[in-house]
């Protein structure tokens, strides 16, 4: 048994003195003040920290097939440098290849993901329609633990769905009580804006953001949301990162929609100016989607998160080293698009956050836990401190500093986008289901020990 002594508890609601002890089977037993050691138990001194859930993170690509290379952080490396960072789930996409059924490819990314350290599930995309994907998602949500589907409205000619799929999979998913994903970006006019810019000479990464321009996530995230309105489907926009989605979601909910905003930390921070460096390498690094834009759209987000109109942070963890995205070295649009973040979400959130006063720490335990296990209906094990609940623990530093760096990440990846900053706000320690896996800069990952986490449709 582990007994976390002296620390004070930190939840979505609220923040209290508490011992927490956790079974040997990873389970949180008792929260209470002055727990009296069992014999033989590990006793974990917390005086100073911060005890929050562990964060979870329900946006990552590991070693993901996309644009011709693979991503290069696997689900064992990529989940152990969540932990060091404190996150300690993950929900990551099954992206069927082309001709591979859902079922399949699900199938195919539970083994793939054996290897995790975290716990983990998975939203599985819908990239085609027929009566076999219809089929597969009554399998996934009614055998699998599967209750959510992705849809990419953006890369055309490859992921990119249109409204008439988009529709029959947001109707498919709300019969079985699944909640919809999207990537709200418009792919048509993304594809001839970057022909036009191609055409025109533009090659380079300076590209990528005026072919991706603000206004057209901001015309996909208002169809989605009128798509998912006719559906009465839930809808989850992921990696929202302009004030015109953050406002379309924000007029949606007060409609009485259940829409729902994810927001990256690197969209709150960097802004269009990234993809103006003079070296190529150091601009491609940047390139992801949608990208980084101008100063103002940060506020918003900001806004959205602090009000509540945006409920989650994610990573959309997807990396390439620089030999990937050399491939894009004429090209911009062939530079595989993503960045690395798993370990620095948590840092950087309440760096940036908590310490600048922008949001609560119990609005960062919602951020970066509560709400998304809510919204995925993991909550009864995960984003909270109760008995019963996994013991996915946290204990938070919030006066310690660290340097970012590629030279010490655990992300298998050759660079860091936040390399150089320097925050206020440490993981110390992080517990998964009761054993201490990041231990004050000693990281004790094991390799197969996450394991998958089956969530419930809502009609259940
Ligand atoms: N975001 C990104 O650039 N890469 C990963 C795929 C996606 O989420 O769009
Ligand atoms: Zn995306
Ligand atoms: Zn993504």
């Amino acid at each position: 048994m582990l007994l976390i002594k002296g620390g004070t508890v930190v939840t979505s609601e609220r923040s209290f003195s508490a011992d927490i002890l956790c079974t040997t089977d990873g389970k949180i037993a008792a929260v209470r003040k002055d727990i009296e050691p069992p014999i033989g138990s590990e006793i974990v001194d917390a005086h100073g920290l911060l005890v929050m859930p562990g964060g979870i993170d329900p946006h990552t690509h590991m070693e993901m097939p996309f644009m011709g290379t693979t991503s290069s952080d696997d689900f064992y490396t990529g989940t152990a440098a969540g932990l060091a960072g404190g996150t300690t789930s993950i929900i990551d996409f099954v992206i069927p290849e082309v001709g591979q059924s859902l079922f399949g490819a699900w199938r195919e990314w539970r083994r793939k993901a054996e290897k995790s350290a975290t716990d983990y599930g998975f939203h599985v995309a819908v990239t085609h329609w027929d009566e076999k994907v219809s089929q597969d998602m009554g399998t996934l949500v009614r055998e699998c633990g599967v209750n959510s589907f992705k849809h990419f409205m953006a890369y055309k000619n490859a992921l990119m769905v249109n409204d008439e799929i988009f529709l029959k999979s947001l109707h498919r998913a709300s019969d079985l009580g699944a909640v919809c994903t999207v990537h709200a970006e418009n792919g048509d006019v993304i594809s001839f804006l970057q022909q036009s810019l191609l055409e025109r000479g533009s090659t380079g990464p300076e590209a990528h953001p005026l072919s991706r321009p603000d206004t057209i996530e901001g015309e996909a995230a208002q169809r989605a949301i009128a798509l998912a309105a006719i559906s009465h489907t839930p809808l989850y926009i992921v990696h929202v990162s302009t004030r015109q989605a953050a406002l379309a979601i924000a007029e949606a909910r007060l409609r009485g929609q259940p829409v729902y905003g994810e927001v990256l930390p690197q969209h709150l921070i960097f802004d269009e100016s990234v993809y103006q460096s003079p070296d190529w390498l150091s601009a491609a690094r940047y390139v992801m989607s949608p990208p980084f834009r101008d100063q103002s759209h940060q506020e918003a987000l900001w806004g959205g998160l602090s009000s509540g109109q945006l409920q989650t942070t994610a990573t959309d963890h997807c990396c390439f080293c620089a030999k990937q995205k050399e491939v894009g070295l004429n090209d911009f649009t062939k530079i595989p698009n993503g960045v690395p973040g798993i370990e620095d979400r948590m840092s950087i959130l309440w760096h940036y956050g908590v310490n600048q006063k922008k949001i609560t720490q119990e609005q960062f335990v919602a951020l970066t836990s509560t709400n998304t296990a809510r919204i995925f209906n993991l909550h009864t094990r995960k984003g909270i401190i109760g008995e019963g609940a996994d013991a996915d623990l946290v204990l938070w530093d919030p006066a310690s500093t660290r340097t970012i760096s590629a030279k010490t990440h655990h992300q298998n990846v050759d660079y860091n986008i936040y390399e150089g900053i320097t925050v206020t706000g440490v993981a110390k320690k992080t517990i998964s289901r009761g054993k201490i896996v990041w231990d004050d800069g000693v990281l004790r990952a094991e390799r197969g020990a996450g394991q998958y986490i089956e969530r419930a449709s809502f009609k259940a």
